[in-house]
């Protein structure tokens, strides 16, 4: 099926410049699989992005950990997603759970994002996932099909997403969902775009899960046939996210 595991590492607001630089050295002199068998991207905030990429390996690339849903103009404090294509940024995570649950962004926006960022030539990081209450609820798969729907009606080609399944009860918690967990969602995700897109778009994308990923969980998350990768957080602003993307090579062998 060919889908080339995913790592992504969102610093989200954290760092300082002087921590920044430490945790690219730390990348830097990590021993990783090629990029043949991972695909590595880590996403500072704004600010540090062109620190990042100045100083980055040349085999990891970078990601933004939002933008503007159209051209930028008068939006004081949004950043374009032209600004980021004109500095050699790939990468943009859109509709992160922070972003949904704090800052109020709606499935549609999100989904106008999605494809306002793909229009102008950026690969798309698109965030989806249930609260506690709606797992409790038994709406998790209903939750996460209406915010791929909201994407999946503004976008036909989905080569440049990947799809981060990250539920919310499960970000910075130190609750991992369970191997079997990730693994049904993830499956219904893929049966969901194979129903709503096409057989080929289910088939390749990849879908990664996200929360409270570690070194201790990331081989056994690794291993589920439909958990292509990973979003992390916590864990990527630490030297075991070395150890998070060498999971590539169980997943491999797997
Ligand atoms: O939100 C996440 C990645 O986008 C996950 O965060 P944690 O790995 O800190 O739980």
């Amino acid at each position: 099926m060919g889908r080339k595991f995913f790592v992504g590492g969102n610093w989200k607001c954290n760092g300082t410049a002087e921590e920044v630089k430490k945790i690219v050295n730390t990348l830097n002199e990590g021993q990783v699989p090629s990029q043949d068998v991972v695909e590595v991207v880590v996403s500072p905030p704004f600010v540090f992005l062109p620190l990042v990429k100045s100083l980055l390996r040349p085999d990891f690339h970078v990601a933004a950990q939002n933008c503007w849903v159209k051209k930028g103009g008068a939006y004081t404090g949004e950043i374009s997603a032209e600004m980021l294509v004109n500095l050699d940024i790939p990468w943009v995570i859109i509709g992160h759970s922070e972003r949904r649950l704090i800052l109020g962004e709606s499935n549609e926006f999100v989904g106008d994002k999605v494809a306002y960022a793909l229009s102008k030539g950026l690969k798309v990081i698109a965030c989806v996932g249930e609260t506690l209450e709606q797992r409790e609820a038994g709406t998790t798969v209903e939750v996460v099909a209406a915010q791929t729907k909201a994407i999946a009606e503004l976008v036909s080609d989905w080569t440049n997403v990947v799809l981060a399944y990250e539920p919310v009860w499960a970000i910075g918690t130190g609750k991992v969902a369970t191997p079997a967990q990730a693994q049904e969602v993830h499956d219904e995700l893929r049966k969901w775009l194979h129903q709503n897109t096409s057989p080929e778009v289910a088939a390749t994308t990849r879908i990664i899960y996200g929360g409270s990923v570690n070194a201790a969980n990331s081989k056994e998350l690794a291993v589920q046939p439909d958990v292509d990768g990973f979003l992390v957080g916590g864990a990527s602003l630490k030297p075991e996210f070395i150890d998070i993307i060498k999971s590539a090579e169980v997943k491999k062998s797997a």
